[in-house]
């Protein structure tokens, strides 16, 4: 573990962790992964049968461990290479290796002070609180250590930057193709419930920040491609991956209804976005590259999808940004917050009853309550 000196960009952290949702990496280790995930979560049976379904087509095996094992060490030559190093370590919340056990190695090392990077770039429950209550739980049992998060870093250019990068190229290939009146671009996102959506963002303002956020952000992009193209093409939202019981409501409309109503809008090819998704998890490759693209061949309209940031060297390069952002923050000084096309940004350090959890009170870190 070098220690840090005052000198030291990345002063006061002495580690980083990498905390991610995890995924099975074998058949056996599906169900118990599904039962962890959904563990007084409400989730009907046949809903994780469905899903499980889907881990069983590719072996059992989820892309994400194997993505954040190559984050990781990417990170971690990244940080080296610009004459900072800092150990990079991975934590999962349903999965080894566990953040319980990641920071319990980092500490028998002789770390004191960890800055963390959850794969998840919005505001919301799911994407951001409840990594902070993992963080706190695996705190609980290593006392004198603390740690502080990044921010929810979707609007960072090294996020909403590589995604506007290639939807435009992917727009500019489809109007070539088909003509600019029959392209349509689909920013997709993870459903939600209504109730954690209303919610999302800081206690004392509108909520929605998750479906907000994103919406601007995809208005962005949309803009930006129209200004570079001389279209102006239709886009908006679109959300994949509903779960939970069927009564409650999910955010809406599903990316498979969109697509078959593009049809009657006169589109022939859409350009799916996965804006909410860091890298190729099962639902960008299940629920986007299996069941999103076998709509558009129903309806016979073409699709192609924009890649995730997860296998970018500017996604790596900005990660390392945000961490030396994070570290100046925590060092009193007031870094500038860089954000792609001076869309908002939020605070590393979340507000008083931000995207609270809606079932348990639960204590959670990095944030002021
Ligand atoms: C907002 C959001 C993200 C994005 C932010 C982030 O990245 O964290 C995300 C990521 C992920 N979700 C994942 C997997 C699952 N999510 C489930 C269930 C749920 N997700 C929800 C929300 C989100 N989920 C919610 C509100 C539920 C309902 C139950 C509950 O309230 O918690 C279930 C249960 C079965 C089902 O219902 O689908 C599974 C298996 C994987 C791993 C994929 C892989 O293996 O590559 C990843 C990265
Ligand atoms: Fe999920």
């Amino acid at each position: 573990m070098p220690s840090p000196d005052d000198e030291h960009p990345l002063h006061p952290y002495d580690a980083v962790l990498v905390q991610s949702f995890g995924g099975p990496e074998g058949p056996d280790e599906v169900l118990p992964f599904l039962r962890r995930v959904t563990a007084g979560r409400g989730v009907p049976d046949e809903r994780l049968a469905e899903v499980g379904e889907h881990y069983d087509r590719v072996g059992g095996v989820s892309p994400l461990p194997a993505l954040n094992r190559r984050l990781v060490a990417d990170l971690s030559a990244e940080l080296a290479e610009r004459g900072h190093p800092l150990p990079v370590v991975l934590g999962n919340r349903n999965s080894a290796p566990f953040v319980e056990d990641a920071l319990g190695e980092l500490v028998a090392k002789g770390a004191g002070r960890v800055v963390v990077i959850a794969t998840s770039a919005w505001r919301s429950y799911s994407s951001c609180r409840q990594y902070r209550e993992g963080l706190a739980d695996a705190v609980e049992a290593l006392p004198g250590l603390s740690v502080d998060k990044v921010r929810p870093f979707g609007e960072h250019p090294g996020f909403a930057g590589i995604f506007a990068r290639d939807t435009l190229a992917a727009a500019r290939g489809a109007v070539e193709r088909v003509g600019p009146e029959h392209v349509a671009l689909l920013f997709v996102t993870h459903s939600i419930p209504e109730a954690m959506d209303e919610t999302s963002g800081p206690g004392d303002s509108e909520g929605r920040a998750y479906s907000a956020d994103q919406a601007e952000t995809a208005a962005a992009i949309l803009a930006e491609v129209d200004t570079v193209l001389g279209t102006d093409l239709p886009g908006g939202l679109a959300f994949c991956s509903r779960s939970g019981s069927p009564r409650t409501p999910w955010l809406e409309p599903d990316v498979n209804d969109r697509i078959r109503e593009l049809v009657d809008e006169g589109i022939h090819h859409v350009v799916v976005v996965p804006l909410g998704f860091v890298s190729d998890h099962m639902e960008v490759v299940h629920d986007l590259d299996v069941e999103a693209a076998q709509t558009a061949a129903e309806v016979g309209i073409g699709l192609t999808r924009v890649a995730t940031p997860g296998a970018d060297p500017a996604f790596v390069a900005g990660l390392a940004d945000l961490l030396l952002e994070r570290a100046a923050e925590a060092r009193g000084e007031g870094p500038v917050r860089a954000t792609w096309r001076d869309l908002d940004s939020h605070p590393s350090v979340c507000p008083l009853g931000c995207c609270p959890n809606l079932r348990t009170a639960a204590s959670a870190l990095c944030g002021k309550d």
